[in-house]
Parts: C-alpha cells; sequence; structure tokens
C-alpha cells in the first residue's frame, strides 16, 4: 500500500476504499459516513500519488452545485497541483460533453439546444392539439419514462395498454422527430444520446473509454437505469469505478431512478468489492438516532450500521404551530433568537420543507426580518419569463433551427413580423423540412409573401446573424448588453408591464446579464458556449450559482440531498405533505420515509421540526395531522406548542400516535 494521501484524518474502511484499484468498488453506507469525502480523496490520492493524468479522471455528482464544491476540495486537498483536464460534474453535464463532441456521428450540429421541460411541454402541446393540459402533461410524463428505461417508440407502442399509454406511444415518435428538426434535445436525451452512441459506435466508445479511464460516482442510489446502462459502457470491460451510495437515500424512484442498480451491480461486477462505513461524522448521537429509528420502519435492502461518537448532542425540537403562517413566523423568530444567542452565522442554518410551494411563506418572513436567504430547488430564476425571453435569443445566437426560440424571440419585443408572416413561413419550412430561420432565406418563401412582410423578418435574421459573429468572439457579457439595447428589451418591458412589474423584470435581466458576463469571463467562454450551460442549470440546483454569500439556506428535501448545516428546521412535517397524499396514496411511502431520513441527517448539532394544527391552502382552512414519522424518530424529542399538546385529536389513529401522545405529555407546552 502506497502512503497515505496529506489527507485529513480517515478511518480504516474510508482508506482502504480510497486505496482500492484492483476493480469495481461500491461504497455503501449510511448518511454523514464520508462517502463523498471517499470520493473527494481518492481523486487526489490518484492524481497525487498514483501519477494518474487529471483528464483520465471523471467524477459524478448530482448536481452542479455538489460539483462545483467537489473540484474546490480537490483543489485544495492537491495544495495548487494541477487538475487541468479533470472531469467533475453531473450526469447530464458529462451528456452534454459527449454530445457537443460526437454530435455529427448522431446527426446533431455541436450547438444544439437543450429544451427543458415547459419548452417539451409545447411540443407535446402542439401535436396533441385537442387534448387537456393534465393528459398533456401524463404524456410527456410517460414518454420521459419510457426514455429512461431506454425504451424506442417503436417498443413503447407495442407494449403500450391503456388509452393514454397509446396516445403517448403516438405522441412519442413525432416528439422525437420535432425535436431533431429544431436541432434540440431534452434532459432525458442528456443520458440517452451518449448511451445510444456508444452502443452504436464503438470506435468513440473506445475513444471515451480511453480518455476517462477511472470513474467515481456519487449519490449511486439515485442512477436510473440508462445512467447505469452509460456508466457500464464508458467502464467498459476494465470496470475501474468507484461507486458511493446510500439505499436509504434514494429519492428519485418518482423520476425513474432505481435502487435496484444498486442490485445489480453484484450481479453485473461479480468481481465487485463491496466496502461498509459505519460511522457517521456529521450529526449528534440523538439525532442520529432519530434517524435511524424512522428508517428502521422501511424494508431493508442491506443491513446497515451507523453511530456516531459526536456527542448525545441538543434536544430534537418540535413545535406545533396554529397554522401555516404561525409556522413561518415561529420559525424565523426561533432561528433569529438562536442566530444572536450562539452569535452563528446565517449559512449555520437551514429551512427544509417537501415542496416548493411551502417556501412562499418563509421567504416573506425572511425578507420582513431582513435575513439573508438563498434558495434552491425551488422555481428558478431561469423560469421567469423575462429570462427565458432573453435565454432565446441565446438559443437561437447558438442554433438557428432551434424554432421556439425563434419564435419567442422573432416576437419578443415584435418587430414588425406579424402572426400571417409566421404562419407562412412555418407552412413553407414545414413543406420544405427545414428551420423557420433557414426558410426566411429562401426564394420560394419570398414568392409567397409581400415585401412588407419580408423586410422585417429579414432584418431580424441578418441581425441574429451578425450578433452570432460577435459572440463568437468577444466577451459575452458586452455582446449581450449591446444586443438587448438594440432590441429594445427594457423599453418593450416598461411599455408592456406596470412600473413595478417592469422594474422587478428589468433588474432580473441585469442580474443575469451581470452573472453571464462574470462567468464569461471566470470561465473563458462565449455567449454561445454558456448557453448550454445556462440549459443546465436548469435542472436541479436551480439557485443562482454564485450566491456563496452569507445566507439562510431555503431548500426542498430532495435538492438538500448530500448537504449538511449546523442547524435545520424541517417544516410542514404533516401527514399528506411528509409523507407527501400522493405518495399513501400510490403506495410509495417508502419513499417519503428515506426523504425524512434525508432531511434528518442534514443536521449537524440542532434539528428543529414544526407542524401545523391547520394549514391554509388558498381561502380555505384545513386540519392537520402529524407526520407519522415523528412517532418514529423515537421518545427523544421535546415538543412545544399548539392545542394538541394538551389534547389530541380524536381523528388520530391511536396505535400510530400512541408514541406522539407519550412525547406530548412530557414536552414543555
Ligand atoms: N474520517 C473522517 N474524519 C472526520 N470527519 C470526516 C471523516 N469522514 C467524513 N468526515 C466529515 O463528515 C461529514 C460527512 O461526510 P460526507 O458528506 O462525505 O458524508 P456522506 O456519506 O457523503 O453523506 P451523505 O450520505 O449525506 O451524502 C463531512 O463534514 C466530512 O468532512
Ligand atoms: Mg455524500
Amino acid at each position: 500500500m502506497s502512503s497515505p494521501v496529506p489527507l485529513h484524518s480517515l478511518n480504516p474502511p474510508q482508506r482502504e476504499a480510497i486505496y482500492y484499484l484492483d476493480g469495481p468498488l461500491l461504497v455503501l453506507a449510511g448518511a454523514g459516513s464520508g462517502k463523498t469525502r471517499v470520493i473527494t480523496q481518492k481523486i487526489a490520492y490518484l492524481i497525487q500519488e498514483c501519477g494518474m493524468n487529471p483528464a483520465n479522471i471523471a467524477a459524478i455528482t448530482f448536481t452542479n452545485k455538489a460539483a462545483r464544491e467537489m473540484q474546490e476540495r480537490v483543489g485544495q486537498l492537491l495544495q495548487g497541483g494541477s487538475t487541468a483536464g479533470l472531469t467533475i460534474c453531473t450526469f447530464h453535464s458529462l451528456g452534454v460533453r459527449i454530445l457537443r463532441e460526437e454530435a455529427k456521428a448522431l446527426g446533431y450540429k455541436p450547438k444544439f439546444s437543450i429544451f427543458d421541460s415547459t419548452d417539451c411541454y409545447s411540443i407535446f402541446a402542439d401535436l396533441s392539439a385537442s387534448v387537456d393540459k393534465a393528459t398533456i402533461r401524463s404524456i410527456q410524463w410517460l414518454v420521459s419514462g419510457w426514455k429512461n428505461a431506454m425504451k424506442s417508440p417503436d417498443q413503447a407502442a407495442a407494449e403500450a395498454k391503456s388509452e393514454i399509454e397509446v396516445l403517448a406511444a403516438k405522441a412519442y415518435r413525432d416528439y422525437a422527430a420535432t425535436l431533431k428538426a429544431y436541432q434540440a434535445v431534452d434532459f432525458d436525451d442528456l443520458i440517452l444520446l451518449p448511451m445510444q452512441l456508444f452502443q452504436e459506435h464503438p470506435k468513440i466508445r473506445d475513444k471515451w473509454q480511453n480518455r476517462l479511464r477511472y470513474l467515481l460516482v456519487d449519490e449511486y442510489q439515485d442512477t436510473n437505469a440508462c445512467q447505469y446502462q452509460l456508466l457500464k459502457l464508458l467502464t467498459g470491460p476494465r470496470a475501474m469505478f468507484t461507486a458511493v451510495g446510500d439505499d436509504d437515500q434514494a429519492i428519485y424512484g418518482w423520476r425513474g431512478a432505481d435502487v435496484e442498480n444498486l442490485r445489480g451491480l453484484p450481479r453485473d461486477y461479480p468481481n465487485l468489492k463491496l466496502i461498509m462505513l459505519e460511522q457517521n461524522y456529521r450529526s449528534t448521537a440523538r439525532i442520529l438516532q432519530a434517524a435511524n429509528n424512522v428508517i428502521g420502519n422501511n424494508e431493508k435492502l442491506f443491513e446497515k450500521k451507523l453511530w456516531s461518537d459526536l456527542g448525545h448532542g441538543e434536544a430534537i425540537r418540535g413545535t406545533v404551530c396554529r397554522d401555516n403562517e404561525h409556522e413561518a413566523e415561529s420559525v424565523v423568530m426561533k432561528l433569529l433568537a438562536d442566530k444572536f444567542e450562539k452569535r452563528s452565522k446565517f449559512s449555520d442554518y437551514a429551512i427544509l420543507y417537501r415542496s416548493n410551494h411551502q417556501a412562499r411563506l418563509f421567504e416573506t418572513h425572511l425578507r420582513n426580518n431582513r435575513v439573508p436567504y438563498v434558495m434552491s430547488g425551488g422555481t428558478s430564476f431561469f423560469e421567469k419569463s423575462e429570462i427565458k425571453d432573453v435565454i432565446a435569443y441565446l438559443r437561437l445566437l447558438a442554433n438557428q433551427d432551434d424554432d421556439p426560440a425563434f419564435i419567442r424571440a422573432v416576437t419578443t419585443p415584435k418587430r414588425g413580423v406579424g402572426g400571417t408572416t409566421l404562419e407562412a413561413l412555418g407552412t413553407y419550412a414545414g413543406e420544405r423540412h427545414i428551420s423557420l430561420f433557414a426558410a426566411a432565406f429562401e426564394e420560394g418563401f419570398a414568392q409567397r409573401v409581400s415585401h412588407r412582410q419580408l423586410e422585417p423578418l429579414l432584418q431580424f435574421c441578418e441581425f441574429i446573424n451578425r450578433v452570432e459573429q460577435r459572440a463568437l468572439r468577444e466577451p459575452a457579457g458586452e455582446v449581450l448588453n449591446d444586443m438587448l439595447t438594440a432590441i429594445g428589451y427594457e423599453a418593450w418591458l416598461y411599455d408592456h408591464e406596470e412600473t413595478r412589474a417592469a422594474d422587478s423584470k428589468w433588474g432580473n435581466v441585469r442580474e443575469f446579464s451581470q452573472w453571464l458576463a462574470g462567468k464569461g469571463e471566470k470561465d473563458e467562454k462565449t455567449l454561445i458556449d454558456l448557453t448550454q450551460t445556462i440549459a443546465l442549470i436548469n435542472m436541479l440546483d436551480k439557485q443562482n450559482e454564485d450566491s456563496e454569500f452569507d445566507a439562510v439556506q431555503l431548500s426542498t428535501l430532495h435538492a438538500a440531498k448530500g448537504l449538511e448545516y449546523k442547524n435545520v428546521f424541517l417544516v410542514g412535517v404533516e401527514e399528506g405533505i411528509l409523507p407527501h397524499s400522493s405518495s399513501v396514496e400510490s403506495g410509495t411511502v417508502e419513499e417519503e420515509r428515506r426523504l425524512m431520513y434525508v432531511g434528518i441527517t442534514r443536521a449537524r448539532q440542532h434539528l428543529h421540526l414544526s407542524w401545523c394544527e391547520k394549514r391554509k391552502q388558498g381561502k380555505e382552512m384545513y386540519p392537520c395531522e402529524p407526520s407519522r414519522f415523528i412517532a418514529e424518530m423515537g421518545n427523544d424529542l421535546r415538543i412545544s406548542g399548539g392545542k394538541a399538546a394538551a389534547e389530541p385529536d380524536k381523528a388520530t389513529s391511536k396505535a400510530r400516535f400512541a408514541n406522539l401522545r407519550n412525547m406530548l405529555g412530557s414536552g414543555e407546552s
């Protein structure tokens, strides 16, 4: 064994995982046991001690944020040593890289567009004109599921049984053709296409296998079937990889992730080495015990132990709130009092919730109390209409075949190109199987419209061509600002919106362009290069990237995966929310329990839960019950507040809440 990397303390199984290079390795361990640390240190070990070229190593993380953090950590470990060429990114970013380089083999341009789910929804809506919105969403969902399960339109059609499946299978084929015509891919394609590429082009596969000679995968439990195939094809017969994961934290089943991939590994790789880690370095014993108690109610895939020697720690607190307004107020007050008392930083606190819509009240109270916060996993900055307007221009600069971007850009702001002209253009382009942009320049189209109609259209296209030429060479920020001035976007906003709304929208556009300018400078990227990067930010960690100032973190439980905070407020711990009502109906409460486990194990020192007696939804107030998971945490919970403390709800099932009542009796009310 070679000498340890000069790294911080590591326990023996962690070390073993880092030094093991004889074949495929799976590290299976509970939350906070240092799985991610193993990956980071193994990268440093491979570069520093084994002399591997960083360009031959790829680490795959679950979010862009995690990738950035890992990149920084590796940089620190190598103390200035070079990491040039090292790949640390998400599966989707890796997919973009592969596709960009190999686009030709798939019949794509390297500057293909990446459509988000709203763009894709519009395609499905066009394809299924007489169908209601809910059905269109179901179709979109089914098609995405087929893609993740690697089913072709033909297979989907052959297997479709219900009416909606038949409808979706039909839409799937046209949808795929439409995307191709736009030179666009959706998020699922970012995995599916590279996978197919490697299956169909052994030479290209060999090239990538030789390039990425060692692979490390974090959060392995949440890979889907297609990602698993891609991984298999990338690592090839040498199977040099380290995957780390925790079956108890599998929380993306609803999106097609499959814990079976954990079970599949030993089957597909008979020489797979398995290492378990048992010491948790994150949380106090109390927090860990509560987490273990909860997850103990799930059926086990693998038997795991997890302990902590960080001391017993502070009591876990629970607050029963009158309603959701009171909950937000009480959490923010408690947070401020605690911060004041302990002189901690805002960034020591996280408020975690099951669903995005829960965030709004907390935002309001944080804002009213001038508490800085950042939000992740929420409605994205990048999904705001004004940002999507600007992004449409960027997409069009990068890929002139992107018809949806063309239509949005040419009509926002309006520039004299009317609906009739666009319709004629669409018809002509459809007949000729070319993009709208290309059609505009064709003689055949010119003959179908008047000069008055053609002129503004050509001016627009030539404008895009001119900006594109600049965008290929000049700094991103300058080109973007000049373009915004040229299209008169600010004035258009103020013409179309009330002043306050326009102020806010223009503020967002400026923030976006400054961020892009900074990113262009830092990464030495042109506006065109940045366009695909922006599409990816849309995915999971939708928050503004450069928000590393001292702020409270607001996050969904899903987006908090892998992260840790000194103090965690887990809010809305109610039946119907966590577990979510849909999962209770569909019998997938185990996944919700894992989500609860993820939530509890984000806390290092202090965990605070809250739930409401009533909750306002729309104009109505509804009664609420505490989540079953609270009772499952065990007796070590100090609960305060609420009428429920004195007289538990009669409707509450006796067995389920017997435990809870005990606690309420002993709690301080
Ligand atoms: N051997 C060790 N000694 C001291 N601290 C450690 C050790 N291993 C890990 N840690 C610390 O414990 C915390 C949890 O580690 P890490 O995030 O790698 O765990 P994880 O298993 O990836 O957790 P999760 O399942 O939540 O992703 C981190 O703060 C990490 O720096
Ligand atoms: Mg981790």
